[in-house]
């Protein structure tokens, strides 16, 4: 039996490598995930974020690097750790001719201590459709049975990779409000998405992975010091045109421009965003970034 005091990670990853012959899909990483929290993965496409997780969830073997998720190395996984996980991958899974209810019912059968079917199909929002065919829901309502099928065991630990893709705003707003109320509940998440907004709302902290590589770790707020990074200031200046400064002290500054000709036209006030953070990140040289 393996040990998993409460407090302690979900997911511990030490210096992990995977190499598909001479590709270094995952390169030395390393991040730990606190029991409660969502953390996000995110990364460019082919960055190593889907491998990462394969290895983390037990279906794909590591080259080298120690890994423990619940208490227990994923490379030999029991059916007591599975039924603890749950995942929600890129890929549809073939869906059968039963019902969403049935199909929920039918892989609530395979865990110890599942939610109940009903309950869940409230839950993802799909109640509307429990005795609609699965095969005949729409891409997005199809994606929530995704969802439905990865929470069924009620697990402690949910993986949910690229859960938004093909989502229409609506749908993506609703999803996030069941990411929040899964994560109130005590579930751990870890989610790997192309989506900044999706890591603002939901992520308590993230890692970005370019390359096999972390290059940057924190919160979304703070993420490589974005959080007390310059801000640009630009207003127009009656008789020069758009001025634009980047002050550490944006306030000091505007006061003065206020004081040395009243309200200044057009004036806004920018720090860098978690977009234009992640961007400069990607762009700057691995060997660079302060981690
Ligand atoms: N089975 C495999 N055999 C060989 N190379 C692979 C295999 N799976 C992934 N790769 C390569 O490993 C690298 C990382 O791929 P991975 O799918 O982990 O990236 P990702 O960050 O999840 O990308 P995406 O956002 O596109 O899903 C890529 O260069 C990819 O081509």
């Amino acid at each position: 039996m393996s040990s998993d005091p409460g407090n302690a990670p979900a997911v511990v990853v030490r210096d992990l490598h995977k190499h598909y012959g001479p590709r270094r899909a995952v390169d030395g990483i390393s991040f730990e995930v606190p029991t409660g929290q969502v953390f996000a993965l995110l990364g460019p496409n082919g960055a190593g974020k889907s491998t990462t997780v394969e290895v983390l969830e037990g279906y794909r073997a590591r080259t080298s690097g120690e890994v423990v998720v619940l208490g227990t190395d994923p490379g030999r996984p029991t059916p007591a750790w599975r039924s603890r996980i749950g995942i929600v991958a890129q890929s549809t899974k073939d869906l059968t001719d039963l019902t969403v209810l049935e199909v929920l019912q039918q892989f609530a059968a395979f865990y110890p201590d599942p939610r109940p079917p009903e309950a869940v199909v409230d839950l993802v929002g799909l109640a509307d459709d429990a005795r609609t065919r699965a095969g005949a829901l729409s891409g997005g309502r199809r994606r929530r049975l995704d969802v439905a099928l990865g929470i069924i065991g009620d697990p402690d630990l949910l993986f949910l990779d690229e859960p938004t893709t093909g989502f229409d705003p609506e749908a993506r707003r609703e999803f996030w409000t069941l990411v929040q109320r899964l994560a109130a509940e005590g579930t751990t998440i870890l989610l790997t998405t192309h989506y900044l907004d999706e890591v603002e709302v939901l992520a308590d902290a993230l890692a970005v992975i370019d390359h096999g590589r972390i290059v940057a770790t924190g919160t979304p707020a703070t993420l490589a010091g974005r959080d007390t990074a310059p801000a640009t200031v630009r207003w127009r200046d009656p008789d020069r045109g758009w001025r634009s400064e980047r002050t550490a002290e944006p306030a000091a500054f505007v006061a003065r421009l206020h004081a040395g000709g009243g309200e200044p036209d057009g004036l806004t006030v920018h720090r860098p965003t978690l977009e234009d953070t992640y961007l400069e990140l990607l762009r700057t040289p691995a060997a660079e970034v302060t981690r």
